[in-house]
């Protein structure tokens, strides 16, 4: 038989294969319906979102009638999923600051792993930009990066990195943000689970180096770029460039973001240190235009 036949032969079996599990994992990961009841306690209202490992519901819960966010596993990926859900429920566990949704419950349930934590009812800034049409000033971004930093230290000082600081994991809530999705958090010095590595191939170069803050501070770098080009407006016909290039911003922004995007000496004291620097920025806003930190989140 020609190579080339054969070759395609192979081929077409693995990709039927592949077909064949897609459309079994779609089956078997549809979602509850709305008004079920999970542990007879937590009743669905709505779908929230299927990740890469977990199916995340609105419900309520009837003990007490909050609404909270209910994480499964996803049985498609066996106990790989119910592993992960696991690590990320033992990581909430040791969080513990008011930016942070709380663990309420963490539990088994019909082989599949479940953890239960409070639910912010907001936009995520994700949601804020690309469906609000929300644009940010230099002075915003800065003010949602210095209330960012907080939980982001509090994660830090447990002896965590939070691995996935960007705009849709972060909620905007009546003045105040929510950092939630502890999926790749890690411990200091951890590398990246072979497991946490498949999930994040999509994402441009997978980090392979043990944790360590810069990794949030770098992601909290790329977090201000997205914030600051919500108010950028293209002129016509012009090339696309650099960041440096497309943005108006102060030297004071420019130098900082470069710093955590790793093109100059970064923050060597981590995320405290970077939090005196944003309040050093913020200041001098503030006395030049009279305005608090607050105020100009606040409609
Ligand atoms: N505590 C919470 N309060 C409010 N909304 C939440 C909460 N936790 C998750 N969500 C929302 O639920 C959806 C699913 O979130 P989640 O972070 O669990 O998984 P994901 O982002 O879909 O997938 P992955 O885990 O692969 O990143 C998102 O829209 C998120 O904003």
């Amino acid at each position: 038989m020609p190579h080339g036949v054969r070759d395609a032969g192979v081929g077409g079996h693995v990709e039927l294969q592949r077909s064949w599990q897609r459309l079994l994992g779609l089956w078997t990961d549809r979602p509850r319906r709305e008004g079920s009841l999970i542990l007879e306690r937590y009743r669905i209202q709505e779908l929230l979102g299927m990740g890469s490992y977990g199916l995340t519901y609105l419900c309520v819960d009837e003990q007490n009638g909050k609404e909270v966010a209910l994480k499964e596993s996803k049985p498609s990926k066996g106990r790989l999923s119910a592993r992960l859900l696991d690590r990320e429920a033992d990581v909430m566990n040791r969080m513990n600051h008011p930016a942070i949704p709380k663990l309420l419950h963490a539990f088994k349930y019909k082989g599949r792993s479940c953890i239960v934590t409070e639910y912010i009812r907001g936009e995520t800034l994700e949601q804020c930009i690309f469906e609000q049409g929300l644009k940010y000033t230099e002075q915003e971004c800065l003010a949602l990066a210095i209330q960012l930093l907080a939980p982001l230290v509090h994660v830090h000082e447990q002896g965590y990195i939070h691995g996935d600081v960007r705009i849709p994991n972060v909620i905007f809530r009546e003045g105040q943000i929510h950092l939630i999705d502890f999926g790749l958090a890690r411990r200091m010095g951890e590398p990246l689970l072979p497991e946490l590595k498949r999930r994040m191939r999509e994402l441009p170069e997978p980090e392979d180096e043990p944790a360590s803050p810069d990794q949030d501070l770098q992601d909290l770098g790329h977090f201000l770029l997205f914030m600051l080009y919500s108010a950028y407006e293209p002129e016509k016909g012009k090339a696309p460039a650099s960041w440096q290039e497309e943005l108006e911003l102060t030297p004071e922004l420019r130098h900082m973001l470069e710093r955590l995007l790793g093109l100059r000496p970064g923050y060597t004291a981590g995320a405290p240190e970077l939090q005196v620097e944003v309040k050093r920025v913020l200041d001098s806003y503030s006395s030049e235009k009279g305005t608090q930190i607050g105020d100009v989140l606040l409609p």
